[in-house]
């Protein structure tokens, strides 16, 4: 762990009048989301890139509570990727004590370096767990055509947006007992689906990306609404690919 920064130069990373700051978004985001569903019981959060810079919420606390100086600022530039309690460095360590990093650290990583992206959510959303628990134990990913909502999400999280007539496919990964233990098979999936705009995560939640943390609020809203309607298709008996 390292700090080059003084004290001043630290906390002007996090304090801005412009509410697009990512300090300020990400409270207000984490606020909304809350309202969602997505972040109850501390869980869930968003991390936005900026240039050579990361903003991330700490973990644990109640994310709708979170104000700008409690954001952590690391460098996009890591040695390795910065898993909590290995090494890593901060441009930025909140001065509240007790404070750590978001435990999705590592996961929102896997998108920033493996798509580019420039933000990530992460939701416990009911829709997304209950998607998963009606899918078949060894079910791979889940799958749903057909659907208005699927042309709000893009090719990979990043590339051009699908179209009606596309199949969306989001792989499936097992839980683990800890949030950074997910950093590997969250990688694979996306190594082996490099189309899927997000990793739903059994009896968890869901990770979802985009270029802007525009696009991935859109796109989180737009899977949400998939999940939903694919779980009520699914208890109606109805199939989730096809035009029937
Ligand atoms: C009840 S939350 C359990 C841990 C979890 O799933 C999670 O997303 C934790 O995120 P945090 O940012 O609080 O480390
Ligand atoms: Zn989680």
């Amino acid at each position: 762990m390292s700090n080059k920064l003084t004290h001043e130069e630290q906390e002007a990373l996090v304090i801005s009048d412009d509410p697009e700051h990512p300090a300020n978004l990400i409270s207000e985001l984490c606020r909304e989301f809350y309202k969602l569903g997505w972040v109850t019981g501390t869980g869930g959060g968003i991390s936005i890139r900026q240039g050579e810079n990361v903003y991330l919420a700490p973990s644990g606390v109640q994310k709708e509570r979170i104000k700008p100086e409690h954001i952590f600022v690391l460098p996009f530039a890591q040695s390795s990727v910065p898993k909590p309690g290995s090494k890593r460095d901060f441009l930025r360590i909140p001065s509240k004590k007790g404070l750590s990093e978001s435990q999705c650290t590592p996961l929102f990583w896997n998108a920033f370096t493996m798509r580019e992206a420039g933000a990530c959510i992460h939701t416990h959303s009911q829709h997304a767990v209950m998607l998963t628990l009606l899918h078949p134990r060894d079910a791979q990913s889940f799958k749903i055509s057909h659907q208005e909502m699927i042309k709000g999400v893009r090719i990979g999280g990043v590339g051009k947006t699908l179209s009606f007539f596309n199949t969306l496919e989001i792989p499936i990964i097992d839980n683990t007992a800890v949030e950074e233990d997910l950093t590997e098979s969250m990688a694979a999936a996306m190594e082996k689906y490099p189309d899927a705009p997000a990793i739903l995560v059994r009896r968890h939640g869901v990770y979802v990306w985009g270029n802007t943390w525009e696009q991935a609020k859109t796109q989180s809203e737009c899977l949400d609404y998939l999940f939903e309607i694919a779980v009520k298709m699914l208890l109606a008996k109805l199939p989730l690919v096809g035009d029937n």
